[in-house]
């Protein structure tokens, strides 16, 4: 189906805006009045930049507060939309948004609205524009779609028709079954927009909260399903009231808006796209680093040993048991500081992962790589992350560890590490709903609730994607506030064992240093837990933190932070899903107290 995005979803200048939804790939645009308002383009200047853009103009918006009121006051209403619709000549739109009214002039009363409306549509039929009536949730006599398409029944006129928007009727608890029940060509247009569940006055919520379908709680794909069953042949339009997207870059917002689109017309079953393949492991996680000292020490410590060495490129390969860490002290490093560059994917179907990736707009990333290297599908995340789909010493498929000559070592330290239990990759503060977006429907993982940890400066949002087994976990995250500090910035690699006392001990007395925990926590974990002999006393001397819900314990420590990187110990108990978050607060605010190394 068509495509296309109301201006008020994009940040920037009409213009901006307009080249956004155009380079992202939307067919058409809903202007949003002050949009163009504000614009120094004429409307035929706006038309033709469309016109350049390849963009349609679907929609122009709102009309407001029309019908239901005295005669006088509809006079003065018509006498407006006849402004506008010549406007809408000069612009080349041929179809208005009229949102129900919440003038307090309006009187409740179907029959008045309807013949009001009916009056409107014979004045834009004249200049060949339909008239699409929407009821906002918070409409002051109307504001539910049943109601709304009831008078534009009653009014019966060919250039009237209904405009639906999943928000109002979502946000509302209405059934969105009934939308079967509308003629299709009586839907003049679907706006689309998701939210998150939140108990609040549904105009701030709408005007604040909205987001991209996928992004929210609410079934819009559900909706849209009901939509199309009706009939419906217009666009799909976004029509998304969002703070953080105001401020943030429209590029980037407008990928983000269309990938939406495309994962739900797949979940209707509009389009077939590449089927997700999900990740069954972490082949690996690169960290890049301009000085391999501090991180190299940490990984000794921790037991790794350094197995092998890229054949053509300035990387390590750092292991032990299944956890394997690259340190590439490449250009990048010099120029980005110490930080995870990049993850490894354990791919049952590297090139189809690939595929899928790419038709969800997923930038492709070209393969710097030498002619004997191992191929390497990689696309970027929204947070720059560059991710590969890669097999690790499989059957059949090229490895990326062939990339790699052995070299002498130590044996990696037994039962310590074993892999690599997550990854937590903190986002750029406007990205934290498109990075779940993105790792869900590209990579085809599993999105656990959201939850919210308190720093001593902000308030930090953290969310996992996990594959069903759990062999692939990464908890997105995001500070409050842009944060320029390496704190707001970090990330790290947590890394599983059997038994964290004794790794932690290992790691302490070979030098390692962990993150201190205040006393204060473990008179707490007394009072909560009854530990076994020695266990408190253990958790206290390594600095080791301890969470447990019905499905079991998570036992993790820290490493002090590089850059903007720091590892973790975890052992988890076989049923456990979580990753701390109770003793988030505590691991936040002893790593402000310890400012990272370099
Ligand atoms: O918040 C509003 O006023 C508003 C305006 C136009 C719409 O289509 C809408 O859904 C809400
Ligand atoms: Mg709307």
């Amino acid at each position: 189906m068509r495509t296309s995005i109301a201006t008020v979803s994009l940040s920037g200048a009409l213009t901006e805006k307009l080249t956004a939804a155009a380079r992202a790939g939307f067919d058409g645009v809903e202007i949003f009045e002050n949009d163009l308002l504000a614009s120094p383009l004429t409307p035929e200047e706006v038309r033709a930049r469309c016109a350049d853009l390849g963009l349609s103009i679907d929609l122009y918006q709102p009309m407001r507060d029309i019908e239901a009121v005295p005669a006088e006051e509809f006079g003065r209403n018509l006498r407006r939309a006849e402004h506008k619709f010549r406007l809408m000549e000069r612009l080349g739109a041929d179809t208005v948004l009229v949102c129900s009214s919440v003038s307090p002039l309006a009187e409740d009363d179907d029959a008045l609205a309807a013949f009001q409306l009916r009056r409107l549509a014979e004045l834009a039929e004249g200049f060949g524009i339909r008239v699409a009536y929407e009821a906002l949730a918070w409409g002051r006599h109307v504001s539910t779609y049943d109601h709304a398409w009831r008078i534009v029944e009653a009014a019966d006129h060919p250039a009237l028709g209904t405009c639906l928007d999943s928000f109002h009727i979502l946000a509302r608890g209405s059934d969105p079954k009934g939308i079967e029940d509308i003629p299709g060509e009586k839907i003049f247009f679907l706006q689309l927009a998701d939210a998150p569940l939140m108990a609040m006055d549904v105009l701030q919520w709408s005007r604040h909260y909205r987001c991209f379908p996928g992004q929210g709680g609410f079934d819009v794909a559900g909706l849209v399903g009901h939509v199309m069953r009706a009939g419906y042949e217009g666009p799909l339009s976004l029509e998304v009231f969002n703070d953080v997207f105001r401020q943030a870059e429209a590029g980037p917002t407008a990928v983000d808006a269309l990938r939406s689109l495309l994962v739900l017309q797949e979940s209707v079953g509009l389009t077939e796209p590449p089927a997700p393949v999900v990740p069954t492991g972490i082949a690996f996680a690169e960290l890049v680093t301009p000085d391999v000292e501090p991180l190299s020490e940490i990984l000794e410590a921790l037991g790794f040993a350094r197995t092998a060495r890229h054949r053509s490129k300035p990387v390590d390969l750092w292991q032990q048991g299944e956890a394997r860490l690259l340190l590439n002290t490449g250009p990048a490093a010099r120029r980005d500081g110490t930080q995870l560059a990049a993850v490894g994917l354990e791919s049952p179907d590297p090139a189809g992962a690939a595929r899928r990736a790419e038709a969800l707009l997923a930038p492709v990333l070209p393969r710097r790589r030498a002619p004997e290297d191992a191929p390497l599908d990689a696309v970027a995340a929204p947070d720059g992350t560059e991710l590969f789909f890669c097999a690790t010493d499989r059957p059949g498929l090229p490895s990326w560890t062939g990339d790699f000559e052995p070299v002498a070592h130590k044996p990696p330290v037994a039962g310590g590490v074993h892999r690599i239990d997550h990854l937590a990759l903190t986002q750029p503060w406007h990205q934290f709903d498109e990075a779940a977006l993105f790792h869900h429907s590209v990579l085809g993982l599993g999105a656990q609730e959201s939850v919210d940890v308190a720093d001593p400066y902000g308030l930090l949002r953290s969310r996992a994607v996990t594959n069903a087994d759990g062999s692939v976990r990464i908890a997105l995250g995001v500070g409050a506030a842009p944060s320029a500090d390496e704190g707001g910035r970090a990330q790290h690699i947590a890394l599983a064992t059997d038994d964290i006392v004794t790794a932690a001990r290992r790691f302490r007395d070979a030098g390692g240093r962990p993150l201190p925990i205040p006393a204060n926590y473990y008179d707490d974990l007394a009072a909560k837990y009854e530990l076994a002999d020695g266990e408190l006393e253990a958790y206290r001397e390594l600095g080791i933190l301890y969470d447990r819900d019905a499905d079991g314990a998570f036992r993790h420590c820290y490493t002090e932070t590089v850059g903007r990187v720091f590892f973790e110990l975890v052992q988890r108990d076989a049923g456990h899903r979580g990753y701390g978050a109770q003793n988030a607060p505590v691991r936040l605010a002893a790593q402000h107290v310890r400012r990272p190394v370099r």
